[in-house]
This record gives structure tokens, sequence and C-alpha cells, in this order.
């Protein structure tokens, strides 16, 4: 079954189209990244999931259950680190965890969980001293709780020092490993690229495109370009290798001793072997990929 069903989701607030008619499905077990600028509608989509927003047209369904009509079963299979948390300034990290067991029913270890968040330390003080990014990582562990099946997670990263960014890409990893799937939302592409299989582009409301990283690539520019360092190419050689399936483009640079191919990510290796088929000596090669950089850019109109 799909963990998430969006079905042709529009949202309107007065002139402001905040979403336009998104539709998309993860698969249980994706690691998923909802990426787009400021303003896209990334939030307005998580609070839709967690019904805090009624979409103007349209569905969505968490494991099957609508998230208007059913959401307090849809809730259930979520764990969710929202746009907009807030910590009880009284209550100490500890507590906040059991609460959160008490009304799940659950139990497990604060110590552990709090170890997993970089936390331990602050244990047994109250949130209302917590930074920003003590705050979050907080109500992450508590987004944790019960092994939800389902882990929503709205910008992640903001308010997090480096250290905590690793962590951050750490918890969603193992979160995977367990079989969890992981929704979440960023406009850092490095955060996204280093742990989603596969990433939703949403611009002014719109999914501008899905696919994996490297689909996306691939769908911008050429994809990949291989340079390779080559004695004895012989004239015509070059137009072999641009009938190789997944081949754009190759061409001699370097004074003849360098071949230079945009290239499928697939069709890399083959482009080596038909060049050694050809009996050319081939010294070393490197590839360069399609900037994400510019990738972002080419979907978002160059808005970051
Ligand atoms: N309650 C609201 N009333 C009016 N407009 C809203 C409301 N909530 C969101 N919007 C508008 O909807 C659009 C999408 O906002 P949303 O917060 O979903 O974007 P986002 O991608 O999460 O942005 P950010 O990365 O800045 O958090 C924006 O134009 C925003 O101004």
């Amino acid at each position: 079954m799909a963990a998430i069903e969006v079905e042709n989701i529009s949202k309107r607030y007065g002139t402001v189209t905040a979403l336009d008619r998104v539709d998309f499905t993860v698969e249980e077990g994706e690691v998923f990244g909802f990426l787009g600028p400021n303003g896209a509608g990334k939030s307005t989509m998580i609070n839709i999931f967690l019904d805090f927003v009624r979409p103007t047209d349209g569905h969505v369904r968490i494991f099957g259950h609508d998230c208007q009509t059913e959401g307090k079963q849809a809730r259930e299979r979520m764990g969710v680190l929202p746009e907009g948390y807030h910590v009880y300034e009284r209550l100490t990290a500890r507590q906040h965890l059991e609460f959160v067991m008490d009304s799940k029913g659950v139990a497990e270890e604060p110590m552990e969980l709090l170890g997993r968040v970089g936390l331990r330390d602050a244990a047994d003080r109250q949130a209302g001293g917590f930074s920003k990014g003590m705050a979050q990582r907080l109500v992450l562990a508590m987004a944790l709780i019960g092994d939800p099946d389902l882990i929503v997670l709205d910008e992640p990263t903001t308010g997090l020092d480096p250290n905590g960014a690793r962590e951050m890409r750490n918890i969603i990893l193992q979160e995977a490993d367990r079989g969890a799937t992981v929704f979440f939302s960023s406009h850092i592409l490095e955060q996204v690229e280093a742990v989603c299989d596969r990433v939703g582009i949403l611009h002014q409301g719109e999914l501008a495109a899905i696919d994996t990283i490297e689909g996306l690539r691939e769908s911008v520019g050429g994809g990949t370009k291989l340079q390779i360092q080559v004695e004895g190419v012989q004239n015509g050689m070059l137009d072999d290798i641009e009938t190789l399936e997944g081949v754009e483009k190759a061409w001699l640079s370097q004074e003849g001793t360098q071949v230079e191919v945009t290239c499928s990510n697939d069709a890399k290796l083959d482009v080596v072997v038909a060049l050694n088929d050809a009996g050319v000596e081939v010294n070393n090669f490197r590839t360069e990929e399609a900037s994400l950089e510019d990738m972002f850019a080419e979907y978002t109109g160059g808005s970051r």
C-alpha cells in the first residue's frame, strides 16, 4: 500500500494559490524529499496531512486513511516535526518524552531517544531554557516515539548546526532502515541529495518535477559529462560513440588527448568500453555531474 497518496490537491487562500492540483504518491519505505523555495507551498501540504489545513480540492491518504475524514487514523501512523512546533517551558526534556509515551501508550527508554538526538546531557533541564536547535531536537525525539510508519519532517535542519544537520541525516537513514517511510521538506539541496530516494520539486504551488536525483540531473542539460584521457583516437570514432544509447554528444579537447562526452549516467561505462574496443588507449577518466544548483534553478526559475 502507498504511504502517501496526494490526489489533485489545491489550496487557495483568497487570491493566493498555495497549492495547484498537486498529484503524487510516496511508496512505503521511501525517503521522499519535498523541495522548493520559500513560499512554494511545502508547509501547506504538510499541514493538510495533519488536517491543520483543509484543501480547497482533492484528497490526501496516509496508508489509505483520508487525512480529512479519517484524520485520527492517519495521524496515528505519523510522527511529525511540524514547522510551528513548540515546547512546554516548565517541562524537562525527559518529561516531554514521557508525556508523549503516556498519550501514545508506549514505553520506551527516554535516555536512549535523547541520546539519538544529542540531548542526553539536557534530559533534566526545563525546555524553556533550550536554544532553537535544542527545542527542535526535542520535538524530533517526540516524533520518533512509537516507531511511526511515516515520519514527516518540515524543514528539519533549519536551526541546526552542521553537527545537528548530520545527526538529522543519520536519523532519517536509521528510520528508513527500520522500514519507515520518511517525507521531509527542505530548500537545502545537499540535505535532500544525501538521503532521498526520490524528490518532488514544488514551485509556486505546482509540482514542477518528480524523480530520483539522478533522473532529475539527466533531465537537465546532459546529465553527466565524462572526460576521458586517451591516446590514439581516429577520425570517425566519436561518431560511433554518439550512436551509443544514452550518449548525447562526444567531442575531442586538449589537442586530441581528451574525449568529452555528455551522456546519461548508465551510458558511462559503455562509452569507455567502446573506446577500448576501438583500440583507443584510455589513460584516465573522470565524470562531472550536472550541479544540483543548476537543476533547482532550472525548475524554479532561478528562485532559491
Ligand atoms: N494562512 C494563510 N493565509 C494566507 N496565505 C497563506 C497562509 N498560509 C500560507 N499562505 C501562502 O501560501 C503560500 C505557500 O506557503 P507555505 O508556507 O506552504 O510555503 P513553504 O514552501 O512552506 O515556504 P517556506 O519554505 O517559506 O516555509 C505562500 O504564498 C503563503 O504566503
